[in-house]
């Protein structure tokens, strides 16, 4: 396949979400290495301190709590959570801005951000895909494997992750890709971002 199809790839944002620790960056990081120039993600915004090498306005648009609340307050968000304190939001201006570079814009977000989108921005007409481990004893070797988590907070992702299983089980996804073969997964995944394939694999039962 052509290393850049900008021609045919649709502008309408695609949104990811799936459990912690099922592949959501592992698969996109395919996506943007296969296709530079197609793909880009919106800058969000965030309450928390800019970290060693970030570039403001460019990593994030980093913005203290008084602003945070006043852009939730005017509707500049598509969707916003709350992380170990800080504040982390998706404007659609951000949006916009991928879109305006003619390439389609990749938002990877938690089941409570596709809920605020689903009620509130059908306008965007996104595309939602979510990713599935093969099973949850896979997915808890995967993020044991990855080493990034404490026991505890091992237990919470498994924890959320059959909450995300049980919604997406609602049929709130346009596609579901499992994330068992890496390879096909992302051939999956490929397919749908090009605007080219579908998925709808069947969800693991727990
Ligand atoms: N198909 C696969 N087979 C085996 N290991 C995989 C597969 N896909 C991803 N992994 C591994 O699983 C771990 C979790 O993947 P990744 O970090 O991409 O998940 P994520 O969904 O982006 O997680 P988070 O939401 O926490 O950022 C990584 O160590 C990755 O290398």
């Amino acid at each position: 396949m052509s290393a850049s199809v900008s021609a045919r790839v649709p502008l309408s944002p695609l949104i990811l979400c799936g459990p912690s620790g099922s592949g959501k960056s592992t698969l996109l990081g395919r996506l943007f290495d296969e296709y530079p120039n197609d793909f880009g993600f919106s800058i969000s915004h965030t309450t928390r301190q800019p970290r060693d090498g970030e570039t403001l306005g460019q990593s994030y648009h980093f913005v203290n709590k008084d602003v945070f609340q006043k852009l939730i307050h005017s509707g500049s968000f598509i969707e916003h959570a709350v992380f170990s304190n800080n504040f982390y939001g998706t404007s659609a201006k951000a949006v916009a801005e991928v879109g305006k570079q003619q390439r389609r814009c990749i938002l990877d977000i938690d089941a409570q951000g596709v809920r605020s989108i689903k009620a509130l921005h059908r306008d965007l007409q996104p595309t939602f895909v979510f990713v599935s481990p093969p099973s949850l004893d896979i997915l808890a070797g995967r993020l044991a494997k990855r080493g990034s988590e404490s026991e505890d907070s091992l237990k919470s992702r498994l924890d959320a992750a059959k909450s995300e299983l049980d919604y997406a089980a609602t049929g709130a996804f346009d596609h579901v890709i499992v994330n068992d073969s890496l390879d096909t997964a992302y051939d999956k995944l490929r397919g749908v971002a090009l605007g080219v394939g579908a998925a709808h694999d069947t969800l693991p039962c727990f």
